[in-house]
This record gives C-alpha cells, sequence and structure tokens, in this order.
C-alpha cells in the first residue's frame, strides 16, 4: 500500500524547446503563435484547463481603438489593427466590428486635450461634436455639462473568446504544442530554462512569462518582483428599457466617459451585442484581490459609482446591473505595460502588467515579445515598457 501511495518523481521530457510560454491567455497565445510561425519549436503551458474564465482574458468582447494620448500606443496599434486583419484572414473568422468609439470628457482638461491633439497629429479618422449636435448623433446619451465629444471612428469590438481560440487553433497548426490544465510550479533560469509543472518537466532555451494576475507568483522563482497590483472587475450588464436601444445593430458606438468625477476612473460600455437587450457598462478599476481568491471580493463600490452614472448618462437602461460578471486587471503604477526582458536572465521575457487595456494589443505584443525571446531588435521603441522604471518599485528577492 505504501509503494501505492508513494509519488513518483516527475519525468523530464526530452526535448529540449525553442522557446517555452507560460500563460494562454491573449498575450501568451499570441507570442507562441508568433513563435511557430517563425519555425521556433514552442510549448505553451497553462495551468487550467483551456477555455476557462479565471484569469483577464476571457469574455466576449473587448474594445479596440487608437484613442490613446501617447503617441507610442498610437503606433503600435497602427500595426496591431493590420494585424488583427491579418488573423482574421488566416483564421476564416471575423473577430473585429467596426462601431466607432464616442470619447466624452471635460473639455478644456488635460486629458482630454491630450488625447484631441494626439488624434490630430496622427490623422486618425476623428469626428469632433459641438455640443448642439451631440444628441442628433448620439441619442439615447446625456452628454454632461462641461465636456467635450469626439468618434474615433475605425474603432470598434473584438470577439475575444472567439479570438483566443483562433489564435491558439493557428498556433497548433503550425506544429505549436499547447499543455494545459498544468500548472507550473518551479522555474531554474539557466542557458536552458527548465521549468516544473504540476505533472512534467520541460526544458526551453528561451522562456516567456505571460502570466496575467499571477506574474508575480511566478516570477518569484527568478528573483524578481514588479509593482503590480491585481484587482477584481465586475463587469455589468443593463437592461435596455427598449431592447435595442444601445445596440451595434442601431450603429451605436462603445465609448468612454474619462474621469466622470475627479478621482474617479473611467467609464467605458460597448454596444448591446452577446445578451440580446443587454449593454455592457464597467468602471475601468476594482478592488484589489489574490488571482486565486477573486470571488471572495465582494466590495462593490464601483457599482454604486456605476448607478450613479448610468442614471445621469444612460437614460434607457434600467440603473441596476442585470448581470454581474468576473475578471481581473494587473496594473502598473503607470498603467503602462512590461515587455522587457529579465534583468538578470537575457533568455526570460516577461509580458505583464496589461493594466486593463491589453487585448487590443494581443498581436504586437505577440509579434514583440517573440522578437525578444529570439534574441532579435524589438520593432517598436520598448523604453516606455521597461522594468527599469520602476527602480524604485520593483525588489530583487534572491
Ligand atoms: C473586464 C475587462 C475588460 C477589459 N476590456 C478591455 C478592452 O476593452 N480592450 C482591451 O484592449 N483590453 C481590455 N481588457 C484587458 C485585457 O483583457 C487584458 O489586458 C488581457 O486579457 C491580459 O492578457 P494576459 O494574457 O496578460 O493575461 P491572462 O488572460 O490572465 O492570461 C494569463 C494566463 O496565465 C495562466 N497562468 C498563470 N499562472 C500560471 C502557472 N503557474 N502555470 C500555467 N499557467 C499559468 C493563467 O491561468 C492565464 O490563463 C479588459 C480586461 C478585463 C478584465
Ligand atoms: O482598453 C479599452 O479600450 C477599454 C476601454 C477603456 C478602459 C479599459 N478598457
Amino acid at each position: 500500500l505504501a509503494a501505492q501511495t508513494m509519488k513518483q518523481p516527475l519525468e523530464m521530457s526530452s526535448e529540449v524547446y525553442d522557446c517555452i510560454v507560460i500563460g494562454a491567455g491573449i498575450q501568451g497565445s499570441c507570442t507562441a503563435y508568433q513563435l511557430a510561425k517563425n519555425k521556433q519549436k514552442t510549448l505553451l503551458l497553462e495551468q487550467f484547463v483551456l477555455p476557462h474564465s479565471r484569469g483577464s482574458s476571457h469574455g466576449q468582447t473587448r474594445v479596440i481603438r487608437k484613442t490613446y494620448e501617447e503617441d507610442f500606443y498610437v503606433q503600435m496599434m497602427h500595426e496591431s489593427y493590420e494585424l488583427w486583419a491579418q488573423l482574421e484572414r488566416e483564421a476564416g473568422v471575423e473577430l473585429y466590428r467596426r462601431t466607432g468609439l464616442l470619447v466624452m470628457g471635460p473639455e478644456n482638461g488635460e486629458g482630454f486635450s491630450r488625447l484631441k491633439a494626439t488624434m490630430q497629429r496622427h490623422k486618425i479618422p476623428t469626428v469632433f461634436l459641438e455640443k448642439q449636435e451631440f444628441s442628433q448623433h448620439i441619442p439615447n446619451v446625456n452628454l454632461a455639462d462641461g465636456n467635450g465629444a469626439l468618434i474615433d471612428t475605425f474603432a470598434g469590438v473584438l470577439y475575444a473568446d472567439r479570438a483566443l481560440r483562433a489564435v491558439q487553433r493557428l498556433f497548433q497548426s503550425c506544429g505549436g504544442v499547447i499543455k494545459d490544465g498544468e500548472k507550473v510550479i518551479d522555474i531554474r533560469p539557466g542557458a536552458e530554462v527548465t521549468v516544473t509543472t504540476d505533472s512534467g518537466v520541460y526544458r526551453g532555451r528561451s522562456l516567456v512569462i505571460t502570466a496575467g494576475p499571477w506574474a508575480n507568483t511566478l516570477l518569484r522563482h527568478t528573483g524578481l518582483q514588479l509593482p503590480l497590483k491585481v484587482v477584481k472587475i465586475n463587469v455589468c450588464y443593463w437592461k435596455e428599457e427598449i431592447p435595442g436601444t444601445y445596440s451595434v445593430g442601431q450603429s451605436f458606438p462603445c465609448f468612454i466617459e474619462m474621469e466622470p468625477k475627479e478621482g474617479e476612473y473611467d467609464i467605458y460600455g460597448l454596444p448591446s451585442n452577446e445578451y440580446p437587450g443587454l449593454m455592457k457598462v464597467c468602471y475601468h478599476m476594482g478592488s484589489e484581490t489574490e488571482p486565486d481568491e477573486r470571488d471572495k471580493q465582494t466590495d462593490r463600490g464601483d457599482i454604486d459609482i456605476l448607478v450613479r452614472f448610468v442614471t445621469r448618462c444612460l437614460p434607457g437602461l434600467v440603473p441596476v446591473p442585470a448581470v454581474v460578471e468576473s475578471c481581473m486587471y494587473t496594473v502598473t503604477p503607470d498603467h503602462n505595460f512590461v515587455l522587457d526582458s529579465h534583468p538578470t536572465y537575457g533568455n526570460i521575457i516577461i509580458g505583464a502588467g496589461f493594466s486593463g487595456h491589453g487585448f487590443k494589443f494581443g498581436p504586437i505584443i505577440g509579434k514583440l515579445l517573440s522578437q525578444l525571446a529570439m534574441g532579435q531588435v524589438p520593432s517598436h521603441d520598448l523604453s516606455p515598457f521597461r522594468i527599469q522604471r520602476f527602480q524604485s518599485h520593483a525588489r530583487s528577492s534572491l
């Protein structure tokens, strides 16, 4: 009996991969696909059985836009749109639906002014709406006093779950290997990195860590901790008083209300689509949580803010959420991503801290992280995303 219950040592696979990617969310899946396309023998490890709803990439929809204040995000989005279109062709599925994005914000505020200037500088097709013509273009929305409004006409919706499945399928069709339901429990850095899961041991010449909310749990094995905050997002859907009022079919756009009140985070919404008669409207922040204890976080302060916003600005919605789902953001202090090599181990690449706005960048992030993993010079300037910027925060736990 003792012999039967004794644990067998985990077997080391004889295969040496060019690259092992940990985490099959949108960033890891896109990275793995880019590597496989570049003839790299690639293993993608995922702790949960796919598909799952325990990280940050699940759910049916995400916003895609070029509407950013910073030039570097706009430049990356130019290429990301092209790569999404390429993915649609390769997978033979529709992943993007153009709806436009309405941005409302304090007309003379710093953020809104910077956004307007960036849109103009990059010649992004934008309609600037005057207060008096607003309701004619956007019925059933109340523009707050003092707010300006613009529309990014090429923005829209990405079909997130469908996109994730498509990228993983493409990765496998290029010879990539996915092992899901395998949690990584140890990482040994070296010229060949050794990665141990709860059921096997694997070796790779390089390693990409794209573990979303679990980034720091894994980085601990490499002696690094980043200043990341994991928050639970209450994903709220609101019932239309008259079904279809805010629907994709009625050409209702996605929207962002910048800084609805001083000190508050943005509120954003997507036209009703995935659940007929329900519109998704969310607060762009949540309360801190441990990633494995997400459902124990029951704070509803964000929902109170949303109820006030819906009552004031979206009169065609019942101001009580009809459905609340859960998701997580992994937030950096400056809300910019981490895209970098490990400061000590050059063959360990980190993609983390996507701060609630990373999905739309998936294909370009996949390309950049794969370039780092292959030892190539990245095709965009990655200086805004370096670990070094956290010098006073990032801790070595070696
Ligand atoms: C409610 C919500 C709305 C959003 N809206 C938008 C939007 O409109 N537009 C936009 O661009 N972005 C949006 N985002 C952000 C975007 O979805 C995220 O930035 C993106 O999904 C992050 O992907 P990821 O691959 O880094 O993380 P994840 O999707 O969390 O993937 C990480 C994966 O790593 C796995 N993993 C972790 N640890 C281990 C381990 N030890 N072993 C094996 N596997 C492991 C996890 O299980 C997980 O599957 C939104 C996010 C949320 C939550
Ligand atoms: O990234 C996005 O576009 C969305 C909407 C604004 C806030 C966060 N996610």
